[in-house]
């Protein structure tokens, strides 16, 4: 049998994908669309406190195209307390106004492909700080999830650790050459979702994803063994420019 990488895992992740019911929003009178938006805003609030206790984090995106309208990405200490999140927005006013698009279950992963030997990850703070991130603000995010393949001739799984480490390391390279403009937070999902990872990208040049992903294609370990699922692309909301969006 092949060596597993071994895995290191933070905070649980949940992508929460909606859509507006713009029909249905538009159909409410004023004072109900002031109260759904109030309760947005302290809901808003209590995600910062939780960010602010270093307890997790919460970003919300915008979607482009008609995948979906917003994201709400939400790291967290536990599974119990990502179902809490989803379920206090559920009970939201304003949620009664937004489908289910799509979500995603993940935890925040680092792998020791590129590891130091000898050294213990978790004495190192950042690690932790990688294992534990509070999400970046960038303009744009960009999320997908990914296989690693399992074919006859191309199967990632079979493949010796120094087979993955060598391809790891070219990626590793690749995705450094972005460093500062692309900050990637890759979380693991086998057992957890229909994919084996999410990708998540936040820049604020939304074109540095499409120079990123396409450079990547052309290395080995993407363009033989990556299998990739949905794209979702956005730009950042806060509490006013999701007031904006919403007026009508
Ligand atoms: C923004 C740049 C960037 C950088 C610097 C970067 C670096 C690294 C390093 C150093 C490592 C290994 C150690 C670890 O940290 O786990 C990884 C790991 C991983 N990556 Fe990556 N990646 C980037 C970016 C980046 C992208 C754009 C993608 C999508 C691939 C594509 O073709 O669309 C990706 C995927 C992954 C995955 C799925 C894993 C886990 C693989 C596994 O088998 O375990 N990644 N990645």
């Amino acid at each position: 049998m092949n060596e597993a990488a071994s895995t290191l895992e933070g905070w649980y992740a949940l992508h929460d994908f909606r859509s507006i019911n713009w029909a249905a929003w538009k159909a409410a009178d004023d004072e109900e669309r002031a109260v759904a938006l109030d309760e947005l805003q302290e809901f808003w609030k209590e995600w910062k406190e939780v960010e602010d206790s270093s307890k997790g984090s919460t970003v919300v995106y915008t979607v482009v195209g008609q995948k979906a309208d917003l994201v709400m990405m939400h790291l967290r200490e536990t599974l119990e307390d990502l179902k809490a999140v989803e379920n206090a927005f559920n009970k939201t006013m304003f949620a009664q106004y937004t489908t289910k698009s799509y979500s995603y279950v993940s935890v925040v992963e680092l792998s020791n492909y590129l590891g130091k030997e000898g050294e213990d990850p978790m004495q190192n703070p950042d690690i932790i700080a990688r294992l534990k991130p509070v999400l970046p603000q960038r303009q744009y995010i960009c999320f997908y999830p990914m296989n690693k393949k399992r074919e006859l001739n191309d199967n990632w799984y079979m493949l010796s650790m120094d087979e993955r480490r060598t391809m790891m390391r070219s990626h590793g390279m690749i995705g450094r050459s972005y460093a500062g403009k692309v900050k990637q937070i890759i979380t693991g999902s086998v057992g957890f979702d229909d994919w084996e990872w999410g990708v998540t990208l936040f820049a604020d040049d939304a074109l540095q994803f499409k120079k990123l992903v396409y450079e990547m294609r052309f290395d080995e370990v993407s363009a033989r063994y990556g299998e990739f699922g949905s794209f979702y692309v956005g730009s950042l909301l806060n509490e006013g420019t999701l007031e904006d969006m919403l007026k009508l």
